[in-house]
């Protein structure tokens, strides 16, 4: 069970500590952050709000564990990391059970995000002997008057401190994925995980902590993004910035100073389906790519632009799988489970709204109790509603009917680059 067994040194009372310079610590400052369980939008767990102190500390001790992992062999940090990924898995039940309370992500799901965090662990360790393994020799007689007597060798070396943000929808695995690249390249890494899914992570560091890193190698603080990031991305002794999210990343690039910046953020993914498109194929991915947990994935598909002449057969297609669709708590493993926060799916619902408002095809009847949303197709949208080029992180996908390949390359592009047309 979560923070019970050996992740019973990880909570305090009904509160989740933060790790910093390898131990387990309440906060000075007495506050804590909520986090609401979106189904029963009832609070589930308390963190830490962590202070600037407390950063400060965190930061110092980052810095200071950094310089002697970066002498520390590769085969050694590659030995740490398999550890590592094999207690996470280990462990995979009560992470998952985190998952499925803080971010309604669906049981079976949430267990498949643990697994494959540990196997992304592993990976990075294998790839990570091997790619920081090789370097470059270059010579000097390239350019025309040059003799060959000068050398240069060339490998690759750490950054120092990383900070890494990961976004609520797979709290677990895409924080490893920024943990295990830094630690493997000798960087120490401090991680800021997202409010809704931040239990999920402490338990995931605590693993990192199990496998026996040094300490102030991985810490975790944890508070909300719009009270602690600035402090975070602006403090002077983090070299690097790996950060996944929505349009928070614009205004970190804005604020961070000159550092490497890693920016995955937020996207309007396309489905494009012409005339000789096998239709119960594209059906069958639409449905997965669009409604997987519940929409909420950067990978899904968030427009369909179809041509007209088979717009009717694929959207009855795809009706017929929407309504085969289960629709409940994450508990019971249903397709669709409320999504992360009531403010999610206010947004979404106003997106709808302003759908319906304009002559958008409601494919099915809206229906919203509490954050969960009901499946919806919206037919016949238009480049006028905002549906077309907002991205819902919801269950609820837009068609667009095109009459020729170029208009819909055009509203690929135009969303790419946040135009509309
Ligand atoms: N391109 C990609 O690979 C992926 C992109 N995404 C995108 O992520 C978005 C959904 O995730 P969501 O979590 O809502 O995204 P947000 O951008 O709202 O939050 C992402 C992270 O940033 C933190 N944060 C918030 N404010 C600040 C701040 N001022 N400074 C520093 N950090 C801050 C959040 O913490 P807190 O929770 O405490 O606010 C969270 O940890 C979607 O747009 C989706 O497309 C998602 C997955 C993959
Ligand atoms: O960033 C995301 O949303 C996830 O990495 C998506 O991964 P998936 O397409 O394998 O679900």
């Amino acid at each position: 069970m979560a923070g019970s067994g050996v992740f019973a040194e990880i909570v305090d009372g009904d509160v989740y500590k933060y790790y910093s310079d390898g131990e387990w610590k309440v906060s000075n400052s007495a506050k804590t952050v909520s986090i609401i369980n979106p189904t029963t939008r009832k609070t589930q767990y308390k963190v830490q709000a962590c202070t600037q102190e407390e950063v400060n500390n965190t930061m110092e001790s980052a810095n200071a564990a950094q310089k002697s992992w970066a002498k520390t062999p590769l085969w050694k940090r590659a030995e740490l990391l398999h550890k590592a990924a094999a207690v996470l898995k280990e462990h995979k039940k009560p992470i998952a059970e985190c998952l499925v309370k803080e971010i309604a992500k669906p049981a079976k799901d949430a267990v498949t995000e643990v697994v494959r965090s540990g196997d992304l662990v592993s990976y990075c360790a294998e790839e990570g002997l091997r790619i920081l393994g090789e370097g470059k020799f270059l010579v000097s007689d390239s350019f025309p008057g040059n003799e060959r007597n000068k050398y240069c060798f060339t490998s690759k070396i750490p950054l120092g401190v990383v900070l890494a943000i990961p976004p609520f929808n797979y709290p677990v695995n895409l924080a490893v994925s920024k943990i295990a690249p830094a630690l493997i390249a000798g960087n120490s890494l401090v991680l800021k995980p997202p409010t809704q899914g931040a239990v999920a992570a402490l338990h995931m560091v605590h693993c990192f902590h199990l496998a026996g890193f040094p300490k102030g190698l991985i810490s975790c603080v944890t508070g909300k993004g719009s009270e602690i990031g600035d402090f975070l991305t602006m403090h002077p002794r983090v070299n690097c910035i790996s950060f996944t999210g929505g349009d928070t990343g614009v205004a970190i690039s804005k604020k961070a100073g000159m550092i490497p910046l890693q920016m995955e953020l937020g996207g309007k993914d396309a489905c494009i389906i012409l005339e000789d498109a096998d239709l119960d194929l594209a059906a069958s991915n639409i449905v997965k790519g669009g409604f997987s947990y519940s929409g909420q994935r950067c990978t899904a598909v968030k427009v369909v632009l179809v041509m007209e002449s088979v717009a009717d057969d694929i959207v009855k297609k795809v009706n017929e799988k929407v309504a085969k669709l289960t629709v409940g708590p994450p508990e019971d493993d249903c397709d669709i489970t409320p999504v992360v926060t009531e403010s999610s799916a206010n947004f979404i619902e106003g997106l709808v709204m302003d759908a319906r408002q304009k002559g958008a095809t409601f494919c099915q009847e809206y229906k919203r109790q509490g954050n969960l949303i009901w499946p919806l197709l919206l037919d016949n949208v238009r480049p006028d509603m905002r549906i077309a080029w907002e991205e819902p992180f919801g269950p609820v996908v837009p068609v667009i009917r095109i009459n020729s390949i170029e208009e819909g390359i055009n509203h690929c592009n135009a969303s790419n680059f946040g135009l509309q047309v």
